[in-house]
């Protein structure tokens, strides 16, 4: 799995391709070497080209709602593939590419579908509302073998507790990159920020 030694995910928003790479740099030069560009705008795509050609940085893509977006975010480069939920066709097209796949959970039956299709990393989703860390504990009872990417709520204030449970592999959010941050190309403040939360994942 790609994100294997990525303990924090930014799912980041660019409204301007011509932002990201500053965003790449800001991110890297806090610790953080991936990040999650959403297709929640018309730039998504293009930033996506940009950050993927950047050496050493893991470029995935995430609000992958259809096959047709895993082809497109494929052909840019997207190293990993996030969706806000569970989606046959979506983890088909990238097992066709050969692409990690990380689909959204929310429920029991949703894991057991996910187990089902060969998936044991998830992203649970969203994670504030669903309970929280208190949450994915219970579902470890009975999916010992699932570990989690919480996004959702996730904050400095809950990202260490988060990280410290065997059923997290990695936490994601924006608050490290906020679109605000992104399009006023307030790099130092990424790059604190990102700093910071490296500093609470890392034990
Ligand atoms: O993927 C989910 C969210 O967009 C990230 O959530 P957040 O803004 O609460 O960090
Ligand atoms: C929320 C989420 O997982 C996504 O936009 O991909």
């Amino acid at each position: 799995m790609i994100l294997e030694g990525h303990p924090i995910v930014p799912v980041v928003v660019v409204d301007d391709a011509a932002q990201v790479a500053g965003l790449v740099d800001a991110l890297a030069a806090g610790g953080i070497r991936c990040a999650e560009i959403t297709l929640r705008t018309p730039a998504a795509v293009a930033a996506l080209r940009i950050a993927g050609a950047v050496g050493g940085f893991v470029a995935g893509a995430g609000t992958v709602l259809t096959a047709d977006d895993v082809d497109r975010v494929v052909d840019a480069g997207a190293r990993f593939v996030v969706s806000p939920g569970l989606d046959d066709d979506v983890v088909a097209r990238c097992r066709h590419h050969g692409v990690d796949v990380v689909p959204g959970v929310a429920t029991a039956t949703e894991v057991q579908r996910a187990l089902r299709l060969g998936l044991d990393r998830l992203k649970f989703f969203p994670a504030a509302q669903l309970g929280a860390l208190a949450a994915i504990e219970a579902l470890s009872g009975p999916f010992p073998g699932v570990r989690f990417l919480p996004s959702g709520g996730v904050s400095p204030e809950n990202a260490a507790a988060y990280i410290a449970s065997p059923s997290v592999f990695a936490v994601s959010g924006s608050w490290m990159a906020t679109r605000a941050m992104i399009r006023d190309g307030d790099v130092a403040t990424i790059e604190r920020v990102s700093r910071e939360a490296v500093a609470l994942v890392t034990p």
